[in-house]
């Protein structure tokens, strides 16, 4: 069988290009816009990478960090300067390199100490230095929220410590990213804004990776005409026929099963006042939900103490404490079943049971591979299957025996589903757990905030304009949306919708021909298992 059509995946001739310049070994750029899949390729890279070095030791290690600590959490990694031990990447480039040389040094000072400590299997450290002299690829997500001078500071890093002028000193980049979405939070020092500049204003970005390669077929949209007006105003251009057509979208849309479409809001703030004020004018009774937190290792392989370990996992988006109550609106943060139950799909919780009961009834409960690791769960393999779909995973039978109600959610395709708690990781720059937390795998969703929706697919989405005030923030917002049927826009205003001049011009160089996106038609279901080799 042509590997290309095993499985049920089916990656575009785009997203195939890009998979296999990155088996050839070359450097990468690759962008499009929203909906094209560019998460899900990074994720098909990662796995072909992590397979690559798990068949072959010599293989070489790979990097998997991104921009911001939120992006690096959902693709597994850590953020890009964690992995290249440049603290906040701040100063000239000796001062980075002497924070990476002085890895090196402290690790073999620790080596060779006594290990009197009994935490829990200490992971092989490995320095800054010898993450920088043994990696093989280096994938950065979000590139565009990374500042150019800071690229090529990287840069100059990796040819010094490795003793390698070639190109980013000889280590394969993997760079996936959306320019005209939103750009770097400005930095600020001493209450000033710094102003930042693009990575592809580097001057080693062109020598390490050359033209970008673009993704033209939109999965999340199926509607040419609002796919062409979304990649109009992603350069920043609104027609009087989209301003008609917006200006369209402002009705109300109602739906029958009572869950409303999410609010995106231009702040936190909003989204959260929204939340908040939806759930205190529900009278029913409150369940509380607070998470249980664990810390794990530094890079060093040093236990994090609890005050680091609280603020690591600040960046996770499972809250501390949730309050949830009867006829809330939720979103789930984990993907659980592909297709069906993903990481952004919105529902209403229904009810509040425990396991037993939710077995009792035939539900489902929210298990992901997390779970597998219960002790128990071997002796009831093969108990609990859908006939019609892949084999379940196991209800660890601890479960049945807590007393403990969880929520019930009915979800936009009308199944319902218990949500029971989940692991939520942040790693460190060598891939082992610096802090764990065990939450409800939900978060309130009558709002969230673009910054938030960045990423996601949203079903149902009400858009309130007025306040938006970035670059490219309009367009993440409508861009969330699959079909305009399901979109509501209020206050549309064209002068809100803003291209980054800087980035339009670099842009005019890098298309080649006058190629345009276009929906994918004959999208199937799909599991995101592709086979390599
Ligand atoms: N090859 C594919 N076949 C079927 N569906 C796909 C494919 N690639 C992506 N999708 C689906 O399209 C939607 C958007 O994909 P994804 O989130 O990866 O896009 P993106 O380019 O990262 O978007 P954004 O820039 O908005 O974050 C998702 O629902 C995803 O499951």
């Amino acid at each position: 069988m042509n590997a290309r059509h095993q499985g049920s995946v089916r990656l575009s001739p785009d997203q195939w290009r890009v998979l296999d310049m990155v088996k050839d070994g070359k450097n990468v750029f690759f962008t499009g816009s929203a909906g094209t899949g560019k998460s899900v390729l990074l994720r098909q890279i990662i796995k072909f990478c992590g397979k690559s070095a798990e068949r072959d030791k010599s293989w070489g290690g790979v990097a998997i960090t991104a921009s911001t600590g939120i992006a690096a959490i959902n693709i597994g990694g850590c953020t890009l300067h964690s992995w290249a031990g440049i603290g906040l990447g701040k100063g000239p480039l000796n001062v980075l390199l002497r924070k990476v040389f002085a890895s090196g040094r402290n690790n073999e000072e620790e080596d060779g100490a006594e290990d009197s400590d009994s935490y829990e299997s200490k992971p092989r450290k490995q320095s800054a230095l010898e993450r920088w002299r043994t990696t093989r690829v280096l994938i950065i997500d979000e590139i565009s929220m990374i500042d150019g001078s800071l690229f090529d500071k990287l840069e100059s890093i990796a040819q010094i410590v490795r003793k390698n002028p070639a190109p980013f000193g000889g280590i394969q980049l993997v760079l996936s990213g959306d320019f005209l979405q939103l750009p770097p939070v400005p930095d600020r020092r001493n209450g000033a804004s710094v102003p930042s500049t693009f990575a592809f204003e580097a001057t080693s970005w062109e020598s390490c990776v050359g033209k970008p390669l673009h993704l033209r077929k939109v999965f999340r949209q199926r509607d040419q005409t609002f796919v062409d007006i979304l990649n109009a105003m992603r350069h920043g251009d609104v027609s009087p026929k989209a301003v008609a057509t917006f200006n369209r979208l402002s009705r109300p849309v109602h739906y029958d099963d009572g869950i409303e479409p999410t609010d995106l809001y231009p702040t936190r703030l909003e989204a959260d006042r929204t939340n908040h004020a939806r759930l205190r004018a529900i009278k029913s009774t409150p369940y509380e939900y607070r998470a249980q937190d664990m810390p794990g290792r530094d890079e060093h392989g040093q236990p994090i103490p609890a005050e680091k370990m609280e603020k690591l996992l600040t960046r996770l988006i499972a809250p501390q404490t949730i309050i949830l109550k009867l006829g809330a609106q939720v979103m789930l943060i984990k993907n659980v079943v592909q297709g069906q139950f993903v990481n952004g799909s919105v529902g209403q919780i229904v009810d509040f049971i425990t396991p037993f009961e939710a077995k009792q009834r035939g539900t489902r409960v929210a298990l992901t591979e997390n779970h597998r690791s219960d002790r128990d769960v071997g002796r009831f393999r093969g108990q609990n299957r859908n006939s019609d779909g892949p084999p379940e995973i196991p209800i660890p039978p601890t479960l049945f025996q807590s007393a403990r109600r969880w929520p019930l959610v009915q979800f936009q395709n009308g199944h319902t589903m218990l949500c029971i708690p989940d692991i939520f990781e942040v790693n460190n720059a060598n891939g082992h757990i610096e802090a764990v937390r065990r939450q409800v795998p939900l978060i309130l969703a009558w709002a969230l905030s673009i910054h938030k929706s960045q990423g996601q697919t949203l079903e149902r989405v009400r858009v309130k304009l007025e306040r938006i005030f970035e670059y490219g923030q309009a367009y993440v917002a409508l861009s969330r949306a699959t079909a305009m049927e399901r979109l509501e826009i209020q206050n549309f205003d064209p002068a809100k919708v803003r291209a980054h001049p800087l980035v339009i011009e670099w842009m005019k160089f890098q298309e080649s021909g006058p190629a345009k996106d276009e929906v994918a038609e004959d999208i199937e279901f799909w599991s995101e298992d592709v086979d390599f080799f």
